[in-house]
């Protein structure tokens, strides 16, 4: 964690999540009511947003989308723009998340164009970083994340429009989940590389941490210098799970 930083638990639910899945939603709310010291998002598909956003009011679960175009509308079939994701309930949009850039090609440059988009629309654009299993074992994983960075971050990033997650490809969906000494240097390089660019505002931009959250080893990665959250996949579509990740928070805190 970050002195003074509050932290973030936010849930990635992916290409998951029927109209069923408000009950788990639910319990999650139900769950949330009292204050536990963190910052509580789902990020569902866009085909459940506004249900979800009905059902979540002011309460204290955030919710996100997975992607935006840059674009603010235009003939983008498919797609979705940032100002769709606001209309629907969304505080925040994950962008450059590993599998985007893996499935759609999406380069770092891209994701800058949709961390701006976002930002028109007033929402906190998640970015995401990490290296695959060959770069880390070329001994290229700091490179390789200090310039996705670099490269998907635009100037003028604040603590409240900017929230990092460092996702190690080969930690996603595996159960492997790297030493607490590579993640205390990955998270602490990335640290310096945001405060070289945005000063005094880096030191409060949030760095999470995904791959294989579970609520298991929630509290040891938590405890890591400048882990200031998690951003979890397969564990955040069952209430008990990302609630359980979420008391780590209260654990540490207490
Ligand atoms: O990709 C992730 C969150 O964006 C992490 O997924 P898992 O928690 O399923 O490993």
């Amino acid at each position: 964690m970050t002195p003074g930083v509050r932290p973030l638990v936010a849930g990635n639910w992916k290409m998951n999540g029927l109209r069923g899945s408000e009950r788990e939603f639910e319990a999650m709310l139900e769950r949330a009511r009292a204050d536990r010291g963190a910052d509580l998002m789902i990020c569902p598909p866009a085909t459940l947003l506004m249900r979800l956003s009905a059902i979540a009011g002011n309460g204290p679960i955030a919710l996100g989308g997975q992607d935006c175009h840059a674009e603010v509308s235009g003939a983008h079939t498919g797609d979705l723009s940032a100002e769709m994701l606001a209309d629907a309930g969304a505080t925040a949009v994950i962008l450059g998340h590993s599998e985007r850039r893996q499935d759609h090609g999406e380069t770092s440059a891209q994701v800058a164009a949709k961390v701006e988009a976002a930002w028109r629309a007033g929402l906190t654009a998640i970015v995401c970083v990490g290296e695959t299993e060959a770069e880390r074992d070329e001994g290229r994983a700091v490179e390789v994340v200090l310039g996705q960075l670099q490269g998907s971050v635009p100037e003028g990033a604040t603590h409240e429009t900017l929230v990092v997650a460092y996702e190690p490809v080969w930690a996603i969906g595996t159960g492997r989940t790297p030493t607490a000494e590579d993640v205390r240097e990955m998270h602490s390089r990335q640290r310096e590389g945001l405060k070289a660019r945005f000063g005094k505002a880096g030191e409060a931009i949030r760095i999470l941490y995904g791959g294989s959250v579970k609520p298991a080893n929630a509290a040891e990665l938590m405890a890591i210098a400048n882990v200031d959250g998690a951003l979890v996949g397969g564990a955040s579509l069952k209430a008990d799970d990302f609630m359980g990740i979420a008391a780590a928070y209260e654990t540490l805190s207490g």
